[in-house]
């Protein structure tokens, strides 16, 4: 099959059938030959990371577009015409062609005849509403980008999409109960020195898991920003720990290390097949400290006793995370913190009954939006006398080339 026929069907699982961009991807990238795997994944994050642009090239160049699978099609071609020089525009038309005919023939003609007039056109500009223009040009959606605005101030919310662009380095964690940072740096050129945590190494490689570091439980693929979470905690070796949403467990095992594996790390997650993949994780970093159970943070039943530390890094918006996962940009709607704002709130208030008297509780998202982050910590404070708040901090993913974070500490009295 040819590279752009396997690039449009991933784009249509992910898009029309809301498959996950990562999964979608390994699956059927084993049917494309070594040679186009990098021109299609390009295709495919390009077409997702820039698809209100690519739309905007296009759109007016038809009175109504009733066929979701053209209109794809008709996005991913203009992403290739604008965004890789390289390729030709007869060969992408022509291509597109073809795919038009095997979607619906009748609109063969008219994907031909767009396709050349954006061509013909080069690059249109985006005009319109300064908070639009922006919308349209780092393809986010518009109430997004309002909402940031409205929340971090124009500036910030420029710089967050933007950042959103942009290809993240890999990052990984050191397994500092195996090796240290210096041996890994000393033993390995590809690694290097991460920016803000101490922990972090940029991997210039490809393809982190599949090598001898990852298999072997020297490192963990980690952003910077989540590996900020565990610091805040502060675990000390010998205390008993309680991580409350915890699949696939990245910030667990980082706390197993911090505790030098001494103590006990109590990990739940909601999900039983979630819980494996702590226990996978544990095993392959040779941390003995962590017992992984299927746990409902919203009610704790079973868990006995209190904790030294509890962690409640709860499910949320993601909005964080979108240069990484431009699928969740891709499918977003504004409702989607409407369960997740409640839920949260529940899981902070069950589980700060778990926390020993002087004890820490940590909250923390990887999202961009105050409804989620600070107003959850201001809500709980009015509700919970006996907690203070020592720090809070929201890490923006233009600073540090990492994910967006928010996290609070809140101390027991
Ligand atoms: C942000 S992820 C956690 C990531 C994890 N802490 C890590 O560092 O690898 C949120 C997790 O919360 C879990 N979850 C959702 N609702 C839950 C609940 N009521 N109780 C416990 N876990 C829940 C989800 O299954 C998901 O694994």
């Amino acid at each position: 099959m040819k590279a752009r026929m396997i690039s449009f069907n991933i784009l249509k699982e992910i898009c029309i059938q809301k498959g996950y961009s990562n999964l979608v991807l390994q699956k059927k990238l084993e049917l494309a030959q070594e040679k186009d795997k990098g021109f299609i994944t390009q295709i495919v994050y390009g077409t997702l990371q820039n698809y209100r642009y690519c739309r905007y090239q296009w759109v007016d160049f038809v009175k109504k577009m009733d066929h979701e699978e053209i209109a794809l099609l008709l996005d991913m071609s203009v992403y290739q015409m604008i965004f890789m020089d390289k390729v030709p525009s007869y060969a992408i038309i022509n291509d597109a062609v073809d795919i038009a005919k095997k979607i619906n023939g009748r609109y063969a003609n008219l994907v031909n005849a767009v396709l050349h007039k954006v061509d013909k056109q080069k690059v249109k500009e985006v005009v319109g509403k300064k908070e639009e223009v922006l919308a349209i040009k780092t393809s986010h959606p518009t109430w997004l980008v309002n909402m940031w605005i409205k929340q971090y101030g124009y500036d910030i919310a420029e710089k967050i999409c933007f950042s959103n662009l942009e290809i993240k380095p890999v990052t990984a964690r050191v397994n500092t109960l195996k090796i240290s940072k210096q041996e890994l740096l000393e033993k390995e050129p590809l690694f290097q020195a991460g920016n803000v945590s101490e922990d972090a190494l940029i991997y210039h490689g490809s393809h982190l898991a599949a090598t001898s570091y990852f298999k072997e439980g020297f490192v963990s693929i980690q952003d910077e920003a989540s590996q900020m979470v565990a610091y805040l905690l502060d675990p000390k070796p010998g205390m008993r720990v309680l991580d409350t949403c915890s699949a696939p467990g990245t910030k667990a095992t980082h706390i197993a290390q911090l505790m030098q594996d001494e103590g006990e790390i109590l990990c739940g997650d909601i999900h039983e097949h979630r819980v494996h993949l702590i226990e996978e994780g544990a095993k392959r970093l040779g941390i003995t400290c962590m017992k992984a159970v299927v746990m409902d943070a919203t009610t704790l039943e079973n868990i006995e006793g209190t904790f030294d530390r509890v962690l409640c890094d709860v499910p949320c918006s993601g909005y964080g995370v979108l240069a990484n996962k431009s699928d969740i940009k891709y499918h977003m709607e504004s409702s989607d913190m409407d369960t997740l704002i409640p839920l949260q709130q529940k899981i902070l208030n069950c589980a700060c009954e778990k926390v020993k008297q002087d004890g820490v509780l940590v909250y923390s998202t990887c999202t961009l939006n105050k409804k989620e982050n600070e107003k959850q910590i201001e809500a709980f404070l009015s509700t919970h006398e006996d907690f203070i708040l020592e720090e809070q901090k929201t890490i923006f993913p233009f600073e540090y080339q990492s994910d967006g974070f928010f996290m609070a500490k809140l101390r027991r009295k």
